[in-house]
């Protein structure tokens, strides 16, 4: 991989390289599992993702690689090589790869996919989003308040003059089976402080889907839960169909909330910013917070507030450029 100065003219992900996909899509459908360095070696992965320009970016520690797409249709590398890019010691390094594609919409500026870190594809990213934002205006002119599709539908962030990132993240999906999740509902159909265990614990899980699932477990002490050993386990707990990003809350008081969060397809993360608004969600609903609240994330506050009269929720934070380059690996 090398790493090109930022005043040099970057080069896009091309659409002449999608036909050299093809068979490398096909044969790794055979391959399962998280794919270690070495199977990224693979001469297909490296055909796959010969060159491509990027931005890094993060939101609270919670870092993205981000990719121009805006005269493609789909990501120009598989989920594979995504993973590939994020790995920490043989790539770039990243939470996820995120692909700033045209519109679906008449009325929206762009489209954003996202690869976790494994290679997965969820719905939607929180600090991705507030990251695309900032990405996306520094490549062609935007008013402050836009809208960018994405797999969980229309999100509007606003740039605000501090740098930071406003973003309506939309109304929370309550109903459990939407979430996706198994566990047992109450008389409204949500899912609140339900039992559930993993790796011999015991805990209570309110779930809400920001887009993307979410559990929120309150305990009393973060610093005292077997974080390593709990997250994974409850990350693909069989009443989480889809699996679950996992966040651990501490109430600090009724306007501050401590959480740590293992994420789906990522693990444990500096920060998550659907997790915030979920978990804010599940606070307002277990009666443990206002409904407008600092989250105190290992990388930093978000601020979130679920408004009453819109049932939507708004999340601002920071979004800043760290690095420009070019992924291309050895051959
Ligand atoms: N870090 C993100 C969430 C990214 C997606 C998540 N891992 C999932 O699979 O749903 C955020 O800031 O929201």
């Amino acid at each position: 991989m090398e790493c090109e100065a930022s005043s040099k003219k970057k080069k896009k992900a091309t659409p002449e390289a999608l036909p050299m996909l093809v068979p490398c899509i096909a044969s790794l459908a055979f391959s399962v599992g998280r794919p270690s360095p070495r199977q990224h070696a693979f001469p297909c992965v490296r055909m796959a993702a010969e060159e491509v320009a990027f931005t890094k970016y993060h939101g609270l520690g919670n870092d993205f690689v981000l990719v121009d797409c805006r005269e493609l249709d789909a990501p120009p590398v598989t989920p594979e090589v995504a993973a590939a890019m994020c790995d920490r010691n043989f790539g770039v390094g990243g939470d996820g790869v995120i692909f700033a594609l045209p519109p679906q919409q008449p009325e929206s500026m762009c489209s954003m996919r996202i690869y976790n870190s494994d290679g997965s594809e969820p719905e939607m990213c929180g600090n991705g989003i507030r990251c695309l934002a900032r990405f996306f205006a520094s490549l062609q002119k935007v008013e402050p308040t836009y809208t960018i599709d994405t797999l969980a539908g229309p999100i509007r962030p606003t740039l605000l003059p501090d740098g930071a990132v406003k973003v309506d993240m939309g109304e929370p999906i309550l109903d459990g089976p939407s979430v996706p999740t198994t566990l047992p509902v109450n008389d409204d159909g949500v899912v609140v402080a339900a039992p559930i265990s993993a790796a011999g614990a015991d805990f209570r899980a309110t779930c809400v889907s920001m887009g993307n699932p979410h559990a929120a477990i309150f305990v009393d002490d973060l610093d005292a839960l077997d974080f390593e050993t709990v997250g994974p386990a409850l990350e693909s707990h069989p009443a989480f169909p889809a699996k679950c990003n996992i966040e651990f809350v501490q109430v600090l008081s009724r306007t501050h909330l401590r959480m740590k969060v293992w994420e789906r397809g990522a693990g444990p993360t500096l920060a998550c910013g659907t997790g915030a608004c979920a978990l804010l969600v599940a606070a307002v609903l277990e009666g443990r917070a206002e409904r407008a609240a600092t989250v105190s994330l290992p990388g930093g506050d978000l601020f979130i507030e679920w408004h009453e009269g819109t049932n939507r929720i708004s999340m601002t934070g920071p979004a800043l450029r760290v690095f420009d380059g070019t992924y291309r690996p050895e051959q």
